[in-house]
């Protein structure tokens, strides 16, 4: 398993054969994305009736069938990721059967072993994404993880931003990578991230402007 992460594209189509729960919740992620989503979907979850409401994704209220498959390789050229989420095994084997002829990634929400790729749980705190996937031991686990995580790594939102910056103001001070990759690795240690963790970023910040204006007196 290789975990990579997915930058969307304004013209392509995120396509969800099903609009049950699963559906919506995989759909959540990528509302915020710039892609189009097109559900087909006889029933779908209020949620996604109102995205499409809205104006968020586009919903096509059929079954899938190989005509409305043949409809979306017309408009939708390049729709690359397929996600069979409906409560029938036969729909989505004819999905993903469908979808894999025309060299499409397929997630298929009844059968792991049969998909391409995966969607682990994922949380933000700033500007870090982490991914947790648990290759199937299961979503208890995954989501135990994920709120332990939330827990533990909020502290880190604050401080980010200033590390952003700082990051910029040391790529200009000091020009030479290993260099950098020093001074990083002097004041940016384990014990540094366990401070920060613990509520101590003023402290550190403190510290850390103090490294970087020595930089700029430096002869
Ligand atoms: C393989 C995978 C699918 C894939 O990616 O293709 C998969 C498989 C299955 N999940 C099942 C059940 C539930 N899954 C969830 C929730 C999540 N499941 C997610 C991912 C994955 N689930 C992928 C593995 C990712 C990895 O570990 O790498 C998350 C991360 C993302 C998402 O789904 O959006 C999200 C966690 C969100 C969080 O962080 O909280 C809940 C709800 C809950 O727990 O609250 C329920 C129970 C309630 C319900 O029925 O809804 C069943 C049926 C099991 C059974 O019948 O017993 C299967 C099928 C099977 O195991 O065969
Ligand atoms: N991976 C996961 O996290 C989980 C996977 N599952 C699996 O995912 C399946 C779907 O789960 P839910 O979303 O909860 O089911 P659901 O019953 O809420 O939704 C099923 C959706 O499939 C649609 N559908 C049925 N036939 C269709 C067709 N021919 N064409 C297009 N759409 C069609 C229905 O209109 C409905 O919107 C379950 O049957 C189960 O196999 C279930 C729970 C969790």
């Amino acid at each position: 398993m290789v975990s990579i992460s997915l930058v969307t594209r304004q013209q392509q189509t995120i396509l969800f054969i099903g609009g049950g729960a699963v559906a919506e919740r995989r759909l959540r992620p990528f509302l915020d994305e710039p892609c189009q989503i097109l559900v087909i979907s006889p029933i779908v979850t209020n949620a996604i009736r109102e995205w499409a409401e809205q104006g968020k994704l586009e919903w096509r209220d059929v079954a899938f069938t190989s005509e409305v498959g043949r409809d979306i390789i017309n408009f939708h050229e390049s729709c690359q990721l397929v996600f069979a989420c409906t409560d029938s095994s036969e729909v989505n084997e004819e999905v993903a059967g469908w979808a894999r002829k025309h060299h499409f990634l397929v997630n298929r929400s009844d059968r792991m072993d049969d998909c391409d790729f995966t969607v682990p749980s994922t949380l933000t705190i700033g500007d870090i994404h982490l991914a947790i996937s648990a290759n199937s031991v299961g979503p208890r686990i995954n989501k135990l993880l994920r709120m332990d995580m939330t827990n533990r790594y909020s502290e880190l939102q604050i401080a980010l931003p200033s590390l952003k910056i700082m990051r910029e103001d040391v790529k200009l001070l000091i020009p030479d990578i290993e260099e950098r990759q020093m001074f990083w690795r002097t004041h940016l240690t384990e014990h540094t991230l366990a401070a920060i963790l613990k509520g101590e970023w003023p402290m550190i910040e403190e510290k850390l402007h103090h490294a970087i204006s020595g930089l700029r007196i430096k002869p």
